[in-house]
């Protein structure tokens, strides 16, 4: 369709070089006719083409425009878990809808008109050469010379739009994190702290769009500058040919009016070019995205009918990926056998999220191996795992939805009543049921709209709903009582292993199997009374339990009086 309307829109001056013959010759009164008709003609033709065409583009490019963004969002969803620990929030977001936006802004409006342009330069520059091979050839020699300079401004508008989508994506970065600490922000008045930062990196910005602004100024004027020298001297030379004979004055009418328009499709092509560099400049960082392998080794395949849930940790070695001198865990080896309760306690920061972590495979022990029922838990399907294993973390997070799809997470086909048991073992069902709209309650962002208990026991039932053949509560039944507690580990199925990371004694001193942590190494295990039998530091802990708790009953008491 393209070249169809390009050849037709030669027709104009084509014909009015032979109407300018015919004007001046007066010898053939039909020619006339003929070039208002195939003139008319034509020009109906290339305006149902361009039609076409620019509806067929653009709904291309909006296909092509959704579908990047979803590829995108993909890709960053499959990324390993270290991925998120480096790449901000904001830059995130920024490339899936800024960077997107800008590249396929650039690319439907400006690559469409480059391929019009494009294909009306040859077609222009066809026809001329058939009216006169001698001022085609003058008028290609001044291309290479206009053509360089948005080459240059190209290269420079490629650079710059990286560094452009950069500090944009910084700017979304404060913003997005400061609207999701809103309360933090507040509670420290930090409001004209936040506002200040943001402006900071707006600011950096604008010194940028103002240096952009100015190159794109300043290679407009000298592409038109040069392509206005190269018409004058077309326009001399073409006169004094005329004058010599050697083309008709008709034929020099056509070949001007051919040249006017070929030295302004070649202009437009030139300005359009750098917006195609640019759009190259956003989508590099796109696909710097889409092809980042991600550094997880490949899923398994391992999906057994039944799991006993047997969990080994030998000699694991691990320092996370953005400190790789510090090793948090050192040389640790522990087990989780199924049907018992396992308590890690230790000091805060002596690793034992990081037993959960790897226990989800976010990371890769540096060495040692980690086995499941005697296998790599590495040879366990993805999905398979994740199944089996249900976490519930310290601080856990509730999405923007409903409470009933918050419980169901991850199990979207499970039914209301098998909801509604794993809300009761959680001790939640009786606060939903008194929310504004039960179930169908919105948990608000990250779960602000309920309690920090309340979010609690329902990451509780999302987690208790799954049925897994390990649970492990990461600090997380803080918000329950003794006898809640109990009930959510008898609701687990028999032989279910459970992992309990608690700083409270309660609990732990229950468990089977009581495991302390310090410095990422197991310092005692082994169970409640064997370990105060030890006189080391698990004594400690529980004494210390004990002062506070003593402390704060004086404390209740004192102020009851
Ligand atoms: N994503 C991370 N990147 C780098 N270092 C980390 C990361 N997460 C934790 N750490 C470091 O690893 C060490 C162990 O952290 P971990 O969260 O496992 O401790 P913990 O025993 O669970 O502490 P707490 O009882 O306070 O929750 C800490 O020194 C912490 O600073």
């Amino acid at each position: 369709i393209t070249l169809i309307k390009s050849f037709s829109e030669m027709a104009i001056p084509h014909y009015t070089g032979k109407m300018t013959d015919w004007i001046m010759n007066e010898d053939e009164p039909e020619a006339f006719n003929h070039a208002i008709t195939v003139m008319t003609l034509m020009t109906i033709m290339s305006a149902v083409c361009e039609f076409v065409c620019d509806l067929i583009y653009n709904i291309t490019m909006s296909r092509i425009h959704t579908s990047i963004q979803g590829l995108v969002f993909q890709s960053v969803l499959n990324q390993d878990i270290a991925f998120f620990d480096k790449a901000s929030t904001g830059d995130i977001v920024s490339r899936i809808t800024t960077d997107t936006n800008t590249m396929s802004e650039s690319l439907s409006e400006k690559l469409s008109l480059l391929m019009w342009y494009f294909m009306r330069v040859i077609f222009l520059f066809g026809s001329m050469l058939l009216l006169s091979t001698r001022l085609s050839i003058f008028t290609a020699l001044g291309l290479p010379i206009i053509w360089i300079i948005p080459e240059f401004s190209g290269q420079f508008y490629q650079k710059l739009s990286v560094q452009v989508q950069e500090s944009l994506a910084k700017a979304n970065d404060v913003a997005t994190e400061t609207f999701s600490s809103m309360k933090t922000v507040r509670s420290f008045a930090n409001e004209d702290g936040e506002t200040e930062r943001y402006r900071k990196c707006l600011e950096d910005t604008y010194a940028l769009n103002k240096v952009e602004a100015a190159g794109y100024a300043a290679s407009t004027w000298t592409n038109s500058m040069s392509s206005l020298a190269l018409k004058v001297s077309i326009l001399y030379y073409g006169g004094r040919l005329v004058t010599g004979s050697d083309v008709s004055s008709g034929d020099l009418v056509s070949f001007v009016l051919y040249e006017l328009q070929f030295t302004s499709a070649v202009e437009v092509l030139m300005s359009y070019w750098p917006h195609v560099k640019k759009a190259v400049g956003a989508s590099e960082k796109i696909f710097e995205y889409v092809d980042r392998k991600p550094d997880i080794p490949p899923d398994g395949s391992l999906t057994p009918q039944s799991l006993k849930g047997h969990v080994q940790f030998k000699n694991i070695t691990f320092a996370y990926p953005k400190r790789p001198d510090t090793d948090v865990l050192k040389n640790i080896s522990l087990e989780l056998k199924p049907g018992q309760i396992t308590a890690l306690v230790g000091p805060s920061g002596s690793g034992k999220s990081t037993i959960v972590s790897l226990l989800e495979r976010f990371y890769q022990p540096q060495n040692g191996e980690i086995l499941l029922d005697q296998k790599p838990l590495l040879e366990y399907k993805d999905q398979y795992l994740h199944e089996k294993i249900s976490v519930v973390s310290q601080e856990p997070v509730l999405f923007a939805r409903s409470v009933r799809e918050n419980i169901k997470y991850g199990k979207e086909n499970a039914s209301d009543e098998e909801m509604r048991a794993a809300a009761k073992l959680a001790n939640a069902d009786d606060f939903i049921d008194n929310l504004p709209k039960g179930y169908d309650t919105d948990a608000g962002e990250k779960g602000g709209q309920v309690s920090g208990g309340q979010k609690q026991r329902i990451a509780i039932a999302r987690a208790l709903i799954q049925k897994p053949q390990i649970l492990v509560l990461d600090d997380a039944t803080s918000s329950l009582d003794t006898e809640s507690e109990h009930r959510v580990y008898s609701a687990l199925q028999k032989n279910c292993t459970v992992l309990l990371i608690s700083h409270r004694l309660s609990g732990v001193e229950d468990a089977d199997h009581i495991i302390f942590l310090r410095d990422g190494e197991v310092a005692e295990e082994g169970n409640h009374e064997e370990l105060l039998a030890k006189h080391g530091f698990y004594e400690e802990f529980v004494n210390q339990q004990n002062t506070s708790i003593h402390r704060n009953t004086e404390d209740v008491t004192n102020s009851g009086q």
